[in-house]
């Protein structure tokens, strides 16, 4: 996956993200067993290793800027985005992620293993069930509806816990309908480099 290293590396310049050598490196060996496992087990529809890099490594790490010092979970994480990037530029950051498909969760331990990852704990089962926690963060990208997410992840958040949802554009009418006792604290538009189409990460908490 050497080829691709320019890319990745211009683009997290580009936002501004120090990697070092083995950060980038661990990313590009995550690269590398994404595409190889997806041939076989359908983990992600982008097929095409420049594409991956771009929609997924930039962008789940786009949100690198807002990701404090507290317990973080990614619900609904599927072969480990955002979480398995964060973990990566994050190793002194507890990240678990989640998901309730058995393929998924596979790869992901076996990311874990091979690059070695003591900070990832990987979850296999539906987060409305998961009894772990309290995380101070809860993560999601392409999981649910703002009202789902927080109806479904609001047992695993400590009291001054924030959830930090990844969406494209500007969600106005799931705001509209959050439950009772929570509210917006905070949207910030992502700028990803090579890509069209908007990118936002909101901040909810307890109102
Ligand atoms: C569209 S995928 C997004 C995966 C990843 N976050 C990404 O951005 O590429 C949604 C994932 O949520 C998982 N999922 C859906 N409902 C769930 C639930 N209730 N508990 C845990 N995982 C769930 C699915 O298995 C799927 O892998």
């Amino acid at each position: 996956m050497q080829e691709y290293k320019a890319q990745l590396e211009q683009q997290l310049s580009a936002l501004k993200i120090a990697a070092d050598q083995h950060q980038v490196d661990s990313l590009l060996a995550y690269l590398a067993l994404l595409v190889k496992w997806n041939k076989a087990y359908n983990l992600t529809a982008v097929r095409d290793p420049a594409e991956m890099v771009t929609r997924h490594l930039v962008d789940s790490l786009s949100i690198l800027p807002w990701i404090g010092e507290g317990r973080l979970i990614d619900v609904g994480s599927g072969p480990g985005l955002p979480g398995i990037p964060l973990a990566i530029m994050r190793p002194e950051l507890d990240v678990t992620t989640l998901d309730s498909n058995g393929k998924k969760t596979r790869f992901q331990n076996q990311v874990k293993l091979e690059l070695g990852l003591s900070n990832l704990d990987v979850i296999h089962g539906r987060v409305e069930q998961c009894d772990k926690g309290p995380y101070e963060q809860i993560v999601s990208r392409a999981f649910a509806s703002l009202a789902d997410m927080l109806n479904w992840t609001g047992h695993l958040c400590s009291d001054q816990g924030v959830f930090l949802a990844m969406k494209g554009l500007y969600p106005e009418a799931e705001l509209n309908q959050l439950p009772p006792g929570y509210a917006l604290k905070a949207c910030h538009r992502l700028d990803l480099p090579d890509t069209d189409g908007e990118r936002h990460l909101l901040i909810l908490g307890r109102a």
